[in-house]
């Protein structure tokens, strides 16, 4: 069953339990799936039931017993047929649970049709024996109440039709019959209501698990997001670097295919944060952080915030030309943000970053501590060369 949608608020133990118009599609769904293989099998039971029922014939009206054993020979090829045909073709729960109570109409009208034709003197004890229509009727339903109670009437106006016609100028039989079907009537029909709303209950039950569930898993993202991004700027945290590091090494191990990994850092930060105070550092932190995710927008890379003033930057590059070449990209983009420092000792009037960059299958790094080693000692170099700069690691 697909997961369905929010049913919205409903009553979780009122005596009808309607399912939402909303929700019907998902119940179908959840009746064809957990009550369609009961039907089934009740209404092959109650076929080959109803036909065990010639050997009774024989014995109590053995007049009509011959025509009884044709009679309920073509029913059952034709009840096997539409069970055949709802339980094979149709996706209608509605069908499968009613075929039931339809096919034992039929079933009580004959019947009587064939009592009638009988002379047997045990024919006004056997009449009792129709009682079995009425459970029939109700025990199977799991979908329709209403459907069970409209044949439970139609069955009960035909039998007790029947035995009064049965009957004739014996009131009292009828009555007595009539004492003792009804109760029968009245606790089939409360076993019908019951089930059906043990089927209702269970569905809505199931809906509000499958809410609760799906809401948890929405949550359980969002903390994840939340755990995995760096709150000022928004790119991932030094927590959610480590880990796809280490994924992105181990896949190289796996695919022999290079990464490349890159350390920026702003370049006389505690100069800025100094003059311009820490609120605007932060400002610039989220500025430059932004204009790596812009630059990295094709999906070659992703940027996170390795610490302070520092980013890291890993990327799905296998050389060293597309790797210098995305770096500059990077550098002139920060630079070209054009953002104001006019407090730096190396004549520069504007935020430049520094860069660290190393393909993964670097000749001196065997493991990814030692491609972050490599990257840190590079950016350390290009800090002493003067800054605004990249030092690549040689291929
Ligand atoms: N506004 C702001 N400042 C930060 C944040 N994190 C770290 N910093 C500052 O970043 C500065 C880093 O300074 P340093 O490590 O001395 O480096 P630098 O001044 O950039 O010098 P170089 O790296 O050598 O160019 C410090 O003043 C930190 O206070 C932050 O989240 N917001």
């Amino acid at each position: 069953m697909n997961a369905p949608e929010d049913p919205g608020p409903h009553r979780s133990g009122g005596w009808t339990q309607a399912i939402p118009t909303g929700l019907q599609p998902a119940f179908e769904d959840y009746v064809r799936k957990h009550c369609r293989s009961f039907l089934l099998a009740i209404n092959l039971i109650a076929a080959f039931a109803y036909f065990s029922y010639v050997i009774a014939d024989a014995l109590v009206v053995p007049d009509i017993a011959m025509t009884s054993l044709w009679v309920r020979s073509i029913l059952i090829v034709i009840g096997l047929g539409n069970i055949f045909l709802v339980f094979r073709y149709s996706r209608s729960v509605l069908l499968m649970d009613q075929l039931m109570p339809i096919h034992d109409i039929i079933s009580t009208v004959t019947w009587f049709e064939l009592l009638k034709h009988s002379q047997s003197p045990d024919v006004p004890t056997y009449l009792y024996a129709s009682m079995i229509f009425i459970v029939l009727c109700n025990l199977g339903v799991r979908v329709s109440f209403k459907g069970a109670l409209a044949c439970s009437l139609a069955i009960s106006a035909v039998i007790l039709g029947n035995v009064w016609a049965l009957h004739p100028g014996d009131p009292k039989g009828v009555m007595v019959f009539a004492l003792v079907y009804l109760p029968v009537l009245w606790f089939s029909l409360f076993i019908s209501w019951t089930n059906t709303l043990s089927v209702r209950r269970a569905f809505l039950s199931d809906v509000e698990v499958r809410c609760q569930q799906a809401e948890l898993f929405e949550l359980n993202q969002r903390l994840q997001e939340l755990a995995s991004t760096d709150g000022l700027t928004r790119v991932g945290n030094r927590r959610a670097f480590d880990a796809q590091l280490l994924s992105n090494w181990s896949r190289t191990q796996q695919n022999g295919r290079a990464f490349a990994l890159l350390l920026a850092d702003i370049d006389f930060f505690k100069a800025y944060n100094d003059h311009y105070g820490h609120q605007a550092g932060d400002m610039c932190l989220k500025q430059v952080a932004y204009s790596m995710v812009h630059t990295l927008r094709h999906g070659q890379g992703k940027a996170f915030r390795y610490g302070g003033e520092e980013f890291a930057v890993l990327l799905q590059v296998s050389t060293l030309e597309e790797l210098r070449h995305i770096v500059e990209r990077l550098i002139g983009q920060v630079a070209a943000l054009n953002i104001e420092h006019r407090h730096r000792p190396d004549g520069l009037d504007h935020v430049t970053i520094s860069v660290g960059a190393s393909l993964s299958r670097s000749a001196e790094v065997r493991s990814a501590q030692d491609l972050l080693a490599c990257c840190d000692r590079l950016l350390y170099q290009a800090k002493q060369q003067g800054r605004n700069q990249v030092c690549l690691a040689p291929g």
